[in-house]
């Protein structure tokens, strides 16, 4: 008889070590010209090597499926997720929500771990388009449903705190799997509850 399942998620760092990253950070500080023998700044290259290691160090969860007893065949939805990762090319956060759906097949998934495999993907060095792709085919691997659909909209603050400077600009970048790419109905129906369409 089908039961519930669990898969234990535990991604492989390579290991963070702070105090190393404490000391690169204060000579990183120090190339700048910024003086940290001041009291208050002291503390900042530790802070920041404690920040960055936190920024790609997603939590371990377990991936809790349960059986699909009632044969369940409409769309499951999680909507407005935070987004909070940090863009590869400059090492600054980009952050933002996610919508994250799938049409069930046999099992369905505990909710709580559509927000769970957002963080472990984006907790790392990212670019938009790979997360929100690595988002929707790691659900489809995993939970085998007949459709995954994942929309990401994001401020990346390289793009408007620096460079270019387009502030208020955010990116949209969406991933479509199974039933929610080929089928027209199920497309419009997953986009329109996304806000994305009429
Ligand atoms: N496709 C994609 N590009 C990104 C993402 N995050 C940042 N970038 C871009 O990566 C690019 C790096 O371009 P470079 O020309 O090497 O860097 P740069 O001189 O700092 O560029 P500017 O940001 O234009 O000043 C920039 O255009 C960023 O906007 C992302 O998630 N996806
Ligand atoms: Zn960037």
């Amino acid at each position: 008889m089908p039961s519930v399942t669990a898969l234990r998620v535990v991604r492989d760092t390579g290991g963070v070590d702070l105090a190393e990253a404490e000391r690169a950070a204060a000579q990183f500080l120090d190339a700048l010209g910024i003086d940290t023998g001041t009291e208050s700044l002291h503390n900042t290259p530790g802070r920041m090597a404690r920040a960055y290691a936190e920024l790609i160090s997603p939590r371990p969860f377990d991936l809790t499926t349960f059986p699909n007893d009632e044969g369940y065949d409409e769309l499951v939805l999680a909507r407005s997720i935070p987004v909070r990762s940090v863009c590869e090319h400059h090492m600054l956060p980009f952050v933002g929500t996610a919508h994250v759906g799938y049409l069930p097949g046999h099992r369905i998934l505990g909710l709580s771990k559509l927000a769970r495999v957002v963080e472990h993907f984006a907790c790392r060095p990212q670019v938009q388009e790979r997360l929100t792709k690595q988002v929707a085919d790691w659900l489809q691997t995993q939970l085998q449903p007949k459709g995954v659909g994942v929309v990401i909209e994001a401020e990346h603050t390289c793009m408007t705190l620096r460079g270019v400077q387009a502030t208020g600009s955010s990116t949209l970048t969406s991933t479509l799997l199974g039933t929610l790419r080929h089928d027209a109905r199920s497309r419009a129906e997953f986009l329109s509850l996304t806000g994305l369409t009429a």
